[in-house]
């Protein structure tokens, strides 16, 4: 049985986590805990799942690599210097490995991987996610990491910067440029996490569509990188590493 805490318990995610892990034969909920619970009960956990906020996850992921527990994080928020911190903690604490992925759900997953390998393909590319307006963080975890497999995908295949003759604009007209790629962010009620990945070229355009239905759909992700993550060493970024892609 894997001893598994769970932190922002009560929150979206960390229910539909909770009892995916409750409902798991090789598994064991330990620990629930969410803002204002003591941190403390998680020491009984050997993994931790991190759905909290971007504010309170670098706290939370010092805290279990200092105390020998693997965290498996789904919060978003990372950028270069966070995960290069992560990777500090982690080197002074050997044995002790993360997974942090922006995205749990395995079809989010292979729209990333199918935009990825589209991209070399096409003059141009732009993002619209598209969440509910709950959401903390603009653009999306999902959004910010398909722009920078984009980006990179481009880069590989010597493809410059994309057409655009914009002269004039109001602030954010354009959405934010991840490393040359435009993302869009669109918060609405009734939705709850949606991307399309728009590729154009001279007289065609594909469209890379994700929808999120239910956020149940994230457990089986979050429970494969639990079952994982002990044999991982260091730091994995993105679920597609443990996915035969
Ligand atoms: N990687 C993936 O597949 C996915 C990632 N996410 C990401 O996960 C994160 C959480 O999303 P979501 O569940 O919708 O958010 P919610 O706000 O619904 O849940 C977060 C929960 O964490 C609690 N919390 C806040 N601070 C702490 C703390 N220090 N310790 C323990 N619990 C804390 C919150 O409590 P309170 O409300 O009282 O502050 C809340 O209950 C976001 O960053 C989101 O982008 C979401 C979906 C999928
Ligand atoms: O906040 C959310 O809801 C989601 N967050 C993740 C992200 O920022 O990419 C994953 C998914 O989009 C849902």
């Amino acid at each position: 049985m894997i001893r598994v805490g769970v932190l922002g318990a009560r929150g979206r995610v960390g229910v539909e986590v909770c009892k995916a892990v409750h409902a798991a034969e090789d598994m064991e909920l330990v620990a629930a805990v969410d803002a204002g619970d003591p941190i403390e009960s998680l020491a009984a956990a050997e993994v931790v799942v991190d759905f909290t906020h971007p504010d309170v996850v670098m706290d939370n992921l010092k805290w279990c690599i200092e105390h020998g527990v693997h965290p498996v994080v789904g919060t978003t928020g990372f950028d270069a210097g966070r995960l290069q911190a992560v990777r500090g903690w982690l080197a002074d604490n050997p044995g002790v490995n993360a997974l942090i992925a922006p995205n749990f759900g395995i079809a989010a997953v292979l729209m990333m991987h199918f935009a990825q390998q589209a991209a070399r393909y096409f003059e141009s590319v732009e993002i619209v996610e598209l969440h509910h307006p709950g959401k903390a963080d603009a653009p999306s975890g999902t959004a910010r990491r398909t722009a920078e497999l984009v980006a990179e995908a481009r880069r590989k295949a010597g493809l410059g910067a994309m057409p655009d003759a914009t002269s004039s604009e109001l602030p954010g007209a354009r959405g934010a440029d991840v490393e040359g790629v435009h993302v869009h962010g669109v918060r609405l009620a009734g939705l709850i996490a949606h991307q399309e990945v728009l590729l154009g070229g001279d007289g065609e355009i594909l469209t890379i569509r994700h929808d999120t239905m239910n956020r149940s759909s994230f457990t089986p992700g979050v429970l494969l990188g639990v079952r994982r993550v002990r044999e991982l060493p260091g730091l994995t970024v993105g679920l597609e590493h443990l996915l035969d892609l």
